[in-house]
């Protein structure tokens, strides 16, 4: 039995339907990315699970119990951090997690133990006597993450913790998500920033307009694509000297007149070309056609210096699945 069921869950507000039969599982141990645009239900399902609003319909399983029927005994086993966290002012980082441990009915030296160690896992230990006000925006998240944390939950419900956050401190995120999945934490992390839930996420559920449109693992979803045309692209770089513009413009002309390249993009210092083939193909069959354009070149003499596909990503992925009704 999975940790987490949900079955069916539908929420309205009114006449909207804000979440509509959504239906997925998750295990202790996975990361599942909840992806979808602004205003999908990635919230409205969140706060469900969260208990802090019931579905109109449906059934939420955790760890066996239905957390819509009992949602006191659900709880404690569930940490959950908005979109919008907040932290106090005039408090330190320390204060701010035994405030919110002593709210969790941690006592004494377990308090303390426990506190130390989720400001250990958080890296937030020299910051301990920082007013929170005086952070960084990556850091008072990690102190809001720190403070979903401290009853030690079995299920992390992450609504946009990306969000807004530097490049350096997005991989600091991730790196911990990983470290609390492997302590057999389930979580669940919403976003709309596809390419950074790839990396992150064991599976993935691509939500829009309150409805499931795809759920699987990151490596199926990103395979589906099948009876849509694919258009693989390639990247080519030229060791261009005094030369430059004109070997670009060769270098153009030569793969325009490839049977299978319908554009040839100059984007700085780099040619995307976009290669047609019919759907369905491979892999195998893109490596094919991009050897062709390789020899092609380099047999004209252009001083090729590097030359890659680009890789289907999530964002391609989440196109092909809602048909590129969403941006
Ligand atoms: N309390 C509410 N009352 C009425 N409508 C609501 C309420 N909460 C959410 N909605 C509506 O439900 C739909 C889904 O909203 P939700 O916040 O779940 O989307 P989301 O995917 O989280 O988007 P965002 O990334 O913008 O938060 C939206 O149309 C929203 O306006």
């Amino acid at each position: 039995m999975s940790l987490l069921e949900v079955k069916g869950l539908r929420r309205d507000f009114g006449s909207l339907r804000a979440v509509d039969e959504v239906s997925f599982s998750l295990e202790a141990g996975s990361i599942l990315g909840f992806i979808g645009p602004n205003g999908a239900g990635k919230s409205t399902t969140l706060r469900i699970l969260a208990t802090l609003d019931v579905p109109t319909s449906g059934e939420v399983l955790l760890d066996g119990h239905s957390l819509v029927d009992a949602p006191d005994r659900a709880r404690p086993l569930i940490g959950y951090m908005p979109d919008r966290y907040g932290t106090y002012d005039d408090v330190t980082v320390f204060e701010f997690l035994d405030f919110f441990a002593r709210a969790y009915g941690l006592k004494g030296a377990q308090r303390t133990q426990r506190v130390d160690s989720v400001m250990a896992f958080t890296g937030l230990t020299p910051l301990a006597d920082k007013l929170t006000t005086a952070l960084s925006k990556g850091m008072r998240q990690r102190v809001a993450l720190g403070r979903t944390l401290l009853h030690d939950p079995r299920l992390l419900l992450l609504d946009e913790p990306a969000d807004g956050l530097d490049p350096r401190a997005r991989i600091e995120l991730r790196e911990l998500l990983r470290a609390l999945a492997d302590q057999g934490k389930a979580v669940i992390i919403s976003s709309h920033i596809l390419t950074e839930l790839a990396e992150i996420c064991d599976t993935c559920a691509i939500i829009e307009q309150g409805r499931l449109l795809a759920t699987g693992k990151v490596e199926d979803i990103l395979q589906q694509g099948g009876g849509h045309a694919v258009e693989p692209e390639l990247t080519v770089r030229l060791a261009t000297g005094a030369e430059g513009d004109a070997l670009w413009t060769r270098a153009e002309r030569l793969l325009l007149e490839q049977p299978r390249v319908s554009r040839v993009a100059r984007e700085g210092e780099a040619l995307r070309v976009r290669l047609e083939l019919e759907p369905g193909t491979g892999p195998a069959q893109v490596d094919a056609a991009a050897a062709v354009l390789l020899a092609a070149l380099v047999s004209a003499g252009l001083p090729v210096c590097a030359f890659s596909a680009r890789e289907r990503n999530l964002e391609d992925a989440f196109m092909t699945v809602t048909k590129g009704r969403v941006a």
